[in-house]
């Protein structure tokens, strides 16, 4: 795996912009579209890479890639053995880039720490009340959680991810792990000459990964498999009065804004953390037709329901956020384990999609791949290079996981149903109660998001109102809560395959839709000089690495790739 990517100084960035103007304005300048042996910005740069050896190289620091680091260290404690495991992170801390609810199950927690109560793991939270409704635009209709259904929380605890990340990269660094924040891992190699020679690497960059994605393609990974399909979370954190703060309590809705034909809803998690915190969230299935919708305009328009505004009402915004999160289920899997490597948690997509949890699965996930990779390098013994640890996959397949996601495969497809949420809440009911997911069939998907989107001349316009600057916000205002930035000097890393796309296609045929699902402003169509013609500007600083432009984009013509190391947002326990 190669790390990073070199600063571009400012005479190289300046010897970009010289060359001769092509008929399009060029807006790509990332050596992933334009390489570096054929750009003469690069000429003279020493290209000379630093290169070591390690056993295991873990790709992310989220909750999966850490239970493996940990786990594989455990393991070569209890056996007596040296065992080099590295794990690499693009935040600049454990943390930074992690967004997530959440309210979280401590199945796995227990397993990999019992003890984790004496630990001071940061799960400050046990939930005592779980709430449910489907909104309409001025009444909530509760709808009760029976027990046995998804839904449910009871044992489950609210916790802020990033801390609780912060505090599994404190518990690896302490059993030997070594940690390099700030270092994003942008090319996969099996090749001589790569810069972390590991026997196994395991890819845990979580939700839509940069190296997962090339690796489905040049191993086709997904070939037994439908496509994934996802979401955008949106997500804030407020402090409230304090009469309106219930420690403990878990809140979900379906419904409005949504009309009944797009998938999604909301969560608010009242955390036990001293203060008065909620966190805020709604979720967007990235399946929605029409272009229009602006899934960061819904999140502001929800906050203002009769039902949600009380709550936040006299409160303070404290921070904003967004990350895409996967809900293809246990249909969409790839094939897990490859020569040299194998993925976990979210990067495969082993997320429980009613439960909106993945966080248990994640780990449990990197529980199994530590223990079969541990056994494997044993086996093959010091001198295999590229180890396949293909019992990675049958282990992930016979544990509590795979049971877990196959019981719940039918209900997000459900929702395809005319009835739409209705659809999906009945077969809920029904199918999923009675049975448990015993029921005989499987339903399929309706294909990759971005090819659900419709023309604009087929949809209709949706007005949002004007944020009020107490319960909603403009965008700008919300990213910059996000603490998110990236080098001004280095070249976007939200990179186009053709520059020509984004007007010719985008723009004429779906009214610009970059410009609505991006949740941190950073497509924008702007007049050429001319002013008869548009063109797209990228701010790429921007970016929250949610990712929702490489997967909702019509032309799958977005290339998200890692920017330079550490740059990114800086979430405080998102
Ligand atoms: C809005 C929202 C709400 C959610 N609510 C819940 C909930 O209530 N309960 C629950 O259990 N789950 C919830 N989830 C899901 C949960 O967050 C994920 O399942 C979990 O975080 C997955 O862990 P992971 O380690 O696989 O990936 P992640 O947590 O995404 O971690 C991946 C890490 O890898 C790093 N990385 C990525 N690419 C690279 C690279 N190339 N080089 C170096 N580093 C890289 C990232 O910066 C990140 O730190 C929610 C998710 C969202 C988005
Ligand atoms: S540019 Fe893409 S990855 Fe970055 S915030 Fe916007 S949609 Fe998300």
């Amino acid at each position: 795996v190669r790390l990073g990517e070199l600063f571009l100084p400012g005479t190289i960035a300046s010897r970009l912009y010289s060359t001769s103007s092509p008929p399009v304005p060029r807006i790509t300048t990332h050596y992933s579209i334009h390489p570096r042996e054929k750009d003469p910005r690069w000429e003279g740069v020493n290209m000379e890479r630093f290169s070591d050896n390690v056993d295991v190289l873990v790709v992310g620091g989220g909750p999966a890639g850490l239970t493996t680091a940990i786990r594989l260290k455990q393991l070569a404690k209890q056996g007596g053995q040296e065992l080099r495991v590295c794990l690499v992170e693009k935040a600049s801390h454990l943390g930074a880039h992690i967004l997530s609810g959440a309210c979280i199950e401590p199945s796995a927690l227990n397993e990999l720490f019992p003890d984790w109560k004496e630990r001071k793991a940061p799960l400050h939270t046990p939930i005592t009340q779980d709430k449910f409704a489907i909104l309409t635009k001025k009444y909530r209709i509760p709808i009760p959680i029976l027990p046995g259904l998804p839904m449910n929380n009871h044992g489950n605890y609210i916790v802020r991810l990033g801390n609780f990340v912060r505090w599994l990269g404190e518990q690896a660094e302490d059993i030997g792990v070594e940690i390099y924040p700030g270092y994003a891992a942008s090319e996969a190699t099996f090749e001589r000459g790569m810069e972390l020679h590991a026997r196994v690497t395991v890819f845990a960059e979580g939700c839509h990964g940069h190296l997962t994605k090339q690796l489905y393609r040049r191993l086709n990974l997904r070939d037994q498999c439908q496509p994934q399909t996802y979401a955008i979370g949106l997500k804030e954190l407020w402090e409230v009065p304090s009469e309106n703060w219930h420690p403990g309590r878990v809140e979900h809705t379906v419904g409005w804004p949504l009309d009944r034909n797009t998938y999604g809803g909301s969560f608010i998690y009242h955390l036990n953390e001293g203060e008065p915190l909620l966190a805020v969230g709604f979720v967007v299935g990235l399946d929605y037709e029409n272009p229009y919708l602006n899934p960061f305009c819904e999140f502001q328009r929800f906050k203002h329901h009769p039902s949600i505004a009380c709550t936040l009402e006299g409160g303070k915004r404290i921070s904003y956020g967004a990350r895409a999160l996967n809900e293809g289920g246990i249909q969409s899997l790839p094939r897990f384990s490859f020569p040299g490597g194998l993925l976990v948690g979210c990067s495969p997509g082993l997320m429980n999609v009613p439960k909106i949890k993945g966080t248990h699965t994640a780990m449990k996930s990197g529980i199994i791949a530590a223990d079969t990779i541990y056994a494997k390098l044993a086996v093959e013994g010091p001198n295999v290079q590229g180890v396949h640890v293909d019992e990675y996959d049958e282990a992930l397949k016979s544990s509590w996981v795979w049971n877990e996601l196959y019981a719940v495969r039918n209900i997000r497809p459900s929702f395809h149903s005319p009835l739409g949420l209705y659809g999906g809440i009945i077969y809920t009911g029904v199918f999923y109660w009675i049975l448990r997911g015993k029921e005989p069939w499987t339903l399929r998907h309706k294909g990759p998001d971005h090819s659900r989107l419709r023309q604009a001349k087929d949809c209709t316009p949706i007005e949002y109102p004007r944020p009020d600057g107490r319960l909603s916000f403009d965008l700008l205002s919300s990213v910059a809560l996000s603490g998110t930035n990236h080098e001004h000097d280095q070249p976007p890393h939200l990179t186009l395959h053709d520059d020509a796309s984004p007007v010719q296609n985008n723009l004429a045929l779906y009214d610009g839709p970059e410009q609505r699902f991006c949740p941190a402003g950073v497509y924008e169509f702007v007049p050429l000089e001319s002013k008869k013609e548009m063109r797209l500007q990228i701010n790429a600083q921007n970016c929250v690495h949610c990712k929702t432009c490489d997967i909702k984009d019509p032309s799958q013509n977005i290339n998200w790739v890692v920017p330079e190391s550490g740059g990114g947002p800086a979430y405080n326990g998102m």
